[in-house]
């Protein structure tokens, strides 16, 4: 199954830099190997905002769920999910 994500990153301004940036290279190395896998085939930046478009390739919403959850940044990041099917006038 394919899925839209938007993930917008919204760190506690009081957060002290190095537990934001200890989060940040833990959120890069997890992405790295979900990536890896072959599950998280896009991500994009939004420009001008800490937040990024993503398709992931997973067997289910459970898979997914599963899958977000276990980003470092999970606590801190608001999520929306889209279930995508392919479009029947889309060209091979
Ligand atoms: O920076 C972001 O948009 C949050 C994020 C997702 C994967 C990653 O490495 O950072």
């Amino acid at each position: 199954m394919q899925f839209l994500v938007r993930m917008d990153v919204r760190l506690p301004h009081d957060m002290p830099q190095d537990v934001a940036d200890d989060l940040r290279a833990r959120e890069r190395d997890r992405a790295h190997e979900i990536q890896r896998a072959g599950k998280w085939p896009e991500l994009w930046r939004v420009v001008g905002r800490y937040a990024n478009y993503s398709r992931f390739d997973v067997e289910s919403g459970d898979e997914l769920h599963e899958l977000l959850s276990s980003l470092p940044l999970f606590p801190y990041m608001e999520i929306e999910v889209t279930a995508l099917t392919r479009h029947p006038s889309k060209l091979d």
